[in-house]
């Protein structure tokens, strides 16, 4: 790959860049020896000096495996970050380790590096697993590990995740060494004899924290149980550990060592500038829900044309309204996708590749974006609703800000909402401050050095930039109507029946206002079905948020969200009728929770 540049705003020289992408580095700036002072010079982002990245040594003083160190230089990683410093050497021992550092800050590379040292090994079968709550983030730690270690001449990593063929992935589980996967699918193959787990030895949860909360669970303990110790090393990474989860997590450890970065349960953003736009204005019924609705994505219309940023995500709580937001934002000229668990796997992919590659400005996602997402050009995140709880707020806004770049956050609160955001600020004392009137915004935007493009990424941002707003392609936007004297349209406060639905489909109106409390949905898959019939799939999205239970096991292959409460499950299907559903496998509304 050729010597990637960019050129520096300011000065018009150019800039040397180095990334994971950006694999040649050889004119960077000689590192300053004094390591209080020193930047991560591995950083795209190197003439900011980010006190959480302090240069602490070289990755030749850390890695001894020389076709590793190679592919890390290779790949732009010159100088560990202190995570990943005070961690490999702790792991190399083979601890059981629990470890906290700040988004963005290198985690990955951390149980990448100790995973691969492990399995570099002439052992035959499955040697580590590394769990991940989603399967965005199981995929991107492949491509991670598979760059890696195909740079060393050897490719021994795969990813096993729902929303595929089993089939596959029985075949790739039969000869790899280290395995990436979400856990209904590890869970699954586990189960059925999929991994030769002999030689096991290394079990690492990434996100631990979301992979002990309840949803996921069972399921990460039945494959705790299905490797058992002795000689299974536990590694367990986050960037925030909730007090009440931690102990599910060290039930998994034995003697773990503690190597945690950020001093309180919800790590610094101290490079992220946060900020709320308030809305006085509380969403109790459709009308006042489709009035915020509305000033809500003015306000993102109006923040878009004020703050210059390069990329950004909106994080939204209900699906529903992302793909309106999208459509909307795209035709206003900004470029967005929407992503969110309802999408066949494969666009839910796509989707993701075309915020890699440039080709949109925004990403519009329910918290499925909200951890592990590296996308390192996002210096905007918009929290167009508030999360409920603390923790994703900050990986959400830890979303831009990455690894020693600087960013903004901007939430949307209702009365409510800020309320909710009040508790967060003091809780874990965070400064967000009140956005500034109009006028001043240009003086938010993060500074010119914090992320720099590569001259590829500036001649496709330029693109994005010049297209004519026409050109995108963008499917009709459902604006709500509102009448003269401020109030909502009558087609939204009331529930439409079908056809005044398709009508006011037609008219360009917002057909479905009510935002309805989630429900959840029990599906019966039957043990040897890997797929949820797409019958039934388009069947729950309609009633429910698309939760989704199954029978098949603790986390089935559907394509939404995994549901792992057998036995409460169970219990309430033997109470309730089916939900009316003329098809197969039947479906029974879900209420609990
Ligand atoms: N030593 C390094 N030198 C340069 N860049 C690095 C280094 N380590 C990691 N990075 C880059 O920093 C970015 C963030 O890394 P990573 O995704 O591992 O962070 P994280 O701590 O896991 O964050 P999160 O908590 O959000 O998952 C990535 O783009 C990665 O390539």
């Amino acid at each position: 790959m050729p010597l990637l540049d960019s050129r520096d705003p300011d000065s018009g020289s150019i800039v040397p860049l180095t990334r994971a992408r950006m694999p040649n580095d050889d004119d960077l700036p000689t590192p300053p020896t004094d390591a209080t002072e020193a930047p991560a010079w591995g950083s795209r982002h190197a003439a900011n000096i980010d006190p959480d990245l302090v240069k602490l040594g070289e990755f030749e003083d850390l890695v001894r495996n020389p076709t590793l160190l190679a592919a890390l230089r290779a790949s732009g990683f010159r100088t560990p970050s202190p995570i990943q410093w005070k961690a490999i050497p702790l792991g190399r021992l083979g601890l059981d380790l629990i470890a906290q550092a700040k988004s963005g800050t290198g985690k990955t590379i951390v149980f990448s590096v100790l995973a691969i040292e492990l399995a570099s090994c002439v052992r035959p079968g499955l040697q580590a697993l590394i769990l991940a709550p989603t399967r965005e983030i199981a995929f991107q730690i492949h491509g991670i590990i598979d760059q890696l270690t195909r740079l060393m001449g050897q490719s021994m990593c795969e990813y096993f995740i729902g929303g595929t063929p089993y089939q596959d992935d029985v075949r790739k589980a039969a000869a790899c060494r280290i395995a990436v996967g979400t856990p209904g699918r590890v869970c699954q193959l586990l189960v059925n004899g999929a991994f030769a787990t002999a030689n096991f030895r290394m079990l690492i949860l990434d996100e631990a924290d979301k992979l002990m909360e309840e949803s996921f669970q069972a399921a990460v303990k039945d494959i705790a149980t299905f490797l058992p110790r002795p000689g299974r090393q536990t590694l367990t990474f986050s960037a925030t550990y909730d007090a009440g989860l931690m102990a599910q997590v060290e039930a998994l450890t034995m003697n773990p060592h503690y190597v945690l970065l950020a001093q309180t349960s919800a790590p610094t953003l101290g490079r992220i500038r946060q900020f709320y736009l308030h809305f006085d204005l509380e969403p109790s019924t459709p009308a006042q829900q489709v009035a915020l609705h509305q000033r809500k994505r003015h306000a993102v219309r109006d923040l878009f044309r004020r703050l210059p940023f390069y990329q950004c995500i909106v994080f939204i709580n209900h699906a529903h309204k992302g793909q309106q937001l999208a459509d909307y934002l795209t035709q206003l000229g900004f470029p967005a996708v929407w992503i969110a668990g309802q999408l066949p796997q494969s666009e839910r992919l796509d989707v993701l590749r075309r915020v890699r590659d440039f080709e949109v400005r925004v990403l519009v996602g329910s918290d499925l974006m909200a951890r592990g997402i590296d996308i390192d050009r996002v210096d905007l995140v918009v929290n167009y609703d508030l999360p409920i709880a603390p923790a994703t707020y900050f990986h959400r806004v830890g979303r831009t800000g990455r690894f020693g770049a600087h960013g903004t956050a901007v939430s949307l609160v209702s009365p409510s909402e800020l309320v909710r955001l009040e508790t967060i600020r003091q809780e874990f004392a965070v400064t967000v401050q009140s956005l500034p009137d109009a006028g001043n915004l240009d003086t938010l935007a993060a500074p010119p050095t914090t992320v720099r493009l590569r001259e590829d990424e500036q001649r496709a941002y330029a693109a994005l930039l010049a297209a004519p707003v026409a050109e995108r392609p963008a499917s009709p936007v459902l604006e709500p109507k509102v009448a003269p004297g401020g109030q909502p349209d009558a087609a939204f406060t009331k529930p439409l029946k079908r056809g005044q639905r398709k009508k006011a489909q037609a008219a360009q109106c917002e057909p479905q206002v009510q935002s309805p409390a989630p429900t959840y949905a029990w599906v019966d898959v039957p043990s040897d079905e890997n797929q949820l019939p797409p019958t039934a799939t388009t069947a729950i999205q309609a009633p429910t948020l698309g939760y989704i239970a199954s029978s098949a096991g603790p986390v089935p292959c559907c394509p939404l969200m995994p549901f792992p409460f057998a036995a409460e499950a169970q219990a309430f299907r033997s109470h309730h009728p089916p939900f009316p559903f003329d098809g197969y496998p039947p479906v029974y509304p879900f209420p609990f929770l």
